[in-house]
């Protein structure tokens, strides 16, 4: 186990009770603004000492308050990168990067300066002082200085949540790189965006009102229909993975997974790739019957695997294709008049161009 968390703690009015597991990969910690994410967060770091409880990193005991453990930050061996950047504003980039490595044990095993250079197109980059340098570029400099510290984790508190989206799309390829490359350093990522947490995480824990929700492999937790609420009706929908088959002359590739065949608009993958796909559950319709004289080019023959029927006029469907699921987001008189149930084969209808490519090459 990577990091274990099971703490309790209570700041002015709110209380924190979390408890999770995050294995290898990045962990996604989710929630809106107030849910507690950047305390778990900084007591995982050693910047907060919780009321209770215990915290772990690769079986090592942080913080045990039944055994008064309390190691301080600077021992845990932790990279942490901050929503603003924080380099040291007199320092070059070279000598920030310098700083991170002056606080990596000499036994420790990490990277070097040209490979962390090389990783995060630091490289010309190095002479310039931290005030030339676009947001994106510092981001990728505090990450450089965090991974030459050598961590055994990083620990990243909406690391893009400053940056506009080409800023953003700019700097993801990059974290991509760190969770599939060789290095595969366990990452605990803070973000209250669900695009960022559906392009990155392995695992997804949802927070709310200080406590955990629903813990699990993302593509799991982004289909159950009890986490709509928590990610937002319009943001809830599964991810799933395919791979690119071709690409046709009209622009549209078709892509394989486990439920069968898609054709999407806009994806730049190379045939064989493997890419996530974030499918909306507002953008899947169900029919009982195979459509004929629909626009849409993406009918998928699905069994309905369960319903999950709101207090409003809303309802979630669960649909099993082939080994993925995906969610549907329709009405409660959609699923009366259709007589939706677990079992029942149907049809999901997906538009072409309301599925997400967001992720290249996993
Ligand atoms: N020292 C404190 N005294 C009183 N309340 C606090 C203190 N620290 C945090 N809180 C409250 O605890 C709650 C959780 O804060 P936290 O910063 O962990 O949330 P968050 O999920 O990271 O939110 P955001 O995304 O807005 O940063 C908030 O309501 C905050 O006001």
């Amino acid at each position: 186990m990577t990091l274990e968390v099971q703490i309790t703690h209570r700041a002015g009015d709110f209380s924190l009770d979390t408890r999770f597991i995050a294995d290898e990969g990045i962990t996604a910690l989710f929630g809106r603004s107030g849910a507690g994410k950047t305390t778990v967060i900084n007591a995982v770091a050693g910047l907060l000492q919780p009321d209770a409880g215990r915290i772990a990193v690769h079986g090592e005991v942080m913080f045990d308050s039944k055994n008064a453990v309390f190691v301080p930050p600077a021992k845990r061996r932790l990279g942490y990168v901050f929503q603003d950047a924080r380099l040291f504003p007199h320092l070059s980039v070279r000598e920030n990067l310098q700083f991170g490595a002056r606080y990596s044990p000499a036994d420790a095993k990490g990277p070097d300066q040209d490979s962390v250079c090389t990783l995060l197109g630091l490289t010309p980059l190095l002479d310039r002082a931290p005030a030339t340098l676009s947001g994106g570029e510092k981001q990728r400099v505090a990450l450089g200085r965090a991974l030459l510290s050598k961590p055994r984790m990083l620990l990243m508190d909406e690391p893009l949540a400053s940056l506009d989206g080409a800023r953003k799309q700019e700097i993801l390829p990059y974290l991509e790189r760190l969770r599939d490359g060789p290095l595969r350093l366990p990452i605990l990522y803070v973000s209250h965006a669900v695009d960022e947490v559906a392009r990155l995480a392995d695992t997804l824990v949802l927070l709310e009102a200080g406590r955990v929700q629903k813990a699990g492999p993302l593509m799991d937790v982004m289909a159950d229909p009890a986490a709509v609420p928590l990610l937002g009706v319009r943001e809830a929908g599964a991810v799933i993975e395919a791979t690119v088959m071709a690409h046709a002359d009209d622009g549209l590739t078709r892509l394989k997974f486990s439920g069968g065949d898609l054709h999407l608009p806009g994806v730049q993958a190379e045939v064989g790739a493997k890419v996530r796909l974030r499918v909306l559950a507002q953008d899947v319709l169900v029919s009982r019957d195979r459509p004929v004289g629909l626009s849409a080019l993406n009918i998928l023959p699905v069994t309905v695997q369960a319903v999950h029927l709101g207090n409003g006029p809303g309802a979630a469907v669960v649909l099993q294709a082939g080994k993925d699921q995906l969610l549907s987001r329709i009405t409660t008189r959609a699923v009366k008049e259709l007589e939706l149930e677990p079992g029942q084969p149907c049809f999901a209808v997906i538009k072409a161009t309301s599925v997400a490519p967001i992720s290249i090459g996993r």
